[in-house]
């Protein structure tokens, strides 16, 4: 297990909506080494939020993180734990899931930080950027300061301001200390004229020093893990590649681990060590970079790189494979692959959900072409799914004749 900082295992979150049961994420696994930086790639409604909030502990109601485990390495926390909670330890990995979750709160911000997707969703544009940078300097001041029992108290009441992004009617005392290291983190993300900056509210920022304030904020607690979903998409180009060098630079000073959602195949070559595919709420393929880019084994993820959108393209949203992603309702799933009626390669085989394959080194597939090759003579006739969403395909039968309007399901769009 050597330098994993963090191993998600089995993870699955569902959202229990009138319309039913959403499987959002589905048995997901994956880890993220020291240092490293993981990134998640898929098209919108995979399913990357929930996961990113399903690691942080953040997903609110209907949904519910329903299996799975979060295994941290963090020997302090682990010998803490350990005694009350020993089904939770593994050597020097605590089960974060399997603690109390007065202790889990406690890691968000010194052990594991988020930059979400929407900025106004993390700072409060009632206060000035550096009183809320500060305040988060001041959760952790006094987290370090205090032994755990105390600690978990004080996290909570400031990261849950944190994360709701508004403050608690009476407001915290803020050390002369904390709001000059708030100056600090500010003048450490790039922002000119840090000082003056602090004392301006969120509104008098732009786009692209607001994500750099997010930045600074998420970096308050100086976390293990930092986890930044879709953190440029909403900027320009020319900042978007700012603020990615702007993480890559303090990846490497700080040392943090990073997982990085994006749906940008561009972002992820230019940024990840390690990438995981995300498609119906699984993850289907995952691996090094030069897994993922040179060796991918499943039709989804070679169908996305058959468009990369380069960082010079503004697009906002990959959609690059003919079709639709499929209902995430439990009752429309089948048991299927979920991308079968929009793979070029469908066999009969995919009619059974495929489990991940090993493909070695890390590299694994959830597709029966990591087992055995493409047979020709077993793939499905074109249009087999067609009107069938209802049963996962097993009642439906070939379409009729050869139909020249039917989408082609290899063919890529690469224009979006
Ligand atoms: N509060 C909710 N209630 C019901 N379903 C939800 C809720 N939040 C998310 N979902 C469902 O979970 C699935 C995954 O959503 P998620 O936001 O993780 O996708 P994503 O990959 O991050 O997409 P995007 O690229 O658009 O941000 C979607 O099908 C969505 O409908
Ligand atoms: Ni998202």
């Amino acid at each position: 297990m050597g330098d994993e900082l963090l191993r998600v295992e089995g993870l699955s979150t569902r959202f229990f909506t009138e319309e039913g049961q959403v499987n959002a994420v589905e048995d997901v696994s994956f880890t993220v080494g020291d240092g490293e930086v993981f990134g998640v790639v898929g098209e919108s409604g995979s399913g990357k939020s929930v996961t990113a909030l399903s690691v942080m502990d953040l997903v609110e109601s209907p949904g519910r993180v329903t299996a799975g485990e979060v295994w941290y390495r963090n020997a302090d926390l682990a010998a803490d734990v350990r005694d009350d909670h020993p089904e939770a330890v593994d050597g020097d990995y605590v089960d974060v899931r399997g603690v109390p979750e007065r202790i889990r709160r406690s890691l968000r911000g010194p052990s594991f930080s988020m930059i979400f997707q929407d900025p106004m969703s993390s700072l409060n544009p009632s206060l000035t950027v550096g009183e809320q940078i500060a305040e988060a300097v001041e959760v952790q001041r006094r987290a370090s300061a205090n032994p755990r029992s105390t600690r978990s108290r004080t996290q909570g009441f400031g990261l849950g301001q944190f994360i709701a992004g508004s403050l608690l009617p009476s407001r915290r005392y803020v050390s002369e200390e904390s709001r000059s290291r708030a100056v600090e983190l500010l003048e450490q993300v790039g922002i000119p004229d840090p000082a003056e900056r602090a004392d301006e509210y969120p509104h008098q920022f732009s786009g692209g020093m607001l994500q750099r304030a997010m930045v600074a904020q998420a970096l308050a607690g100086e976390p293990d893990l930092l986890v930044a979903d879709e953190p440029t998409t909403a900027l320009d180009v020319t900042i978007q590649a700012q603020i990615l060098n702007l993480l890559d630079d303090l990846q490497e000073e700080t040392g943090m681990s990073i997982v990085l959602i994006t749906h940008n195949l561009g972002v992820i070559a230019r940024m990840c060590d390690r990438v995981g595919v995300m498609y119906a709420g699984e993850i289907v393929e995952r691996g090094s970079l030069e897994a993922i880019f040179d060796e991918s084994v499943h039709p989804y993820t070679k169908g996305l790189l058959g468009s990369i959108p380069d960082l010079a393209d503004p697009a906002p949203r990959l959609s690059p494979i003919e079709g639709n992603v499929p209902s995430l309702l439990d009752a429309e799933m089948g048991d299927r692959c979920y991308f079968a009626d929009r793979c070029p390669k469908a066999m009969e085989e995919c009619l059974d959900h495929p489990p991940e394959f090993d493909c070695g080194d890390g590299h694994g597939a959830r597709c029966v072409l990591a087992d055995h090759s493409y047979d020709e003579s077993r793939a499905l006739p074109e249009g087999y799914f067609d009107g069938d969403s209802e049963d996962g395909g097993a009642a439906a039968g070939p379409a009729s004749g050869d139909d020249a309007d039917s989408p082609d399901p290899e063919e890529v769009t690469g224009d979006d």
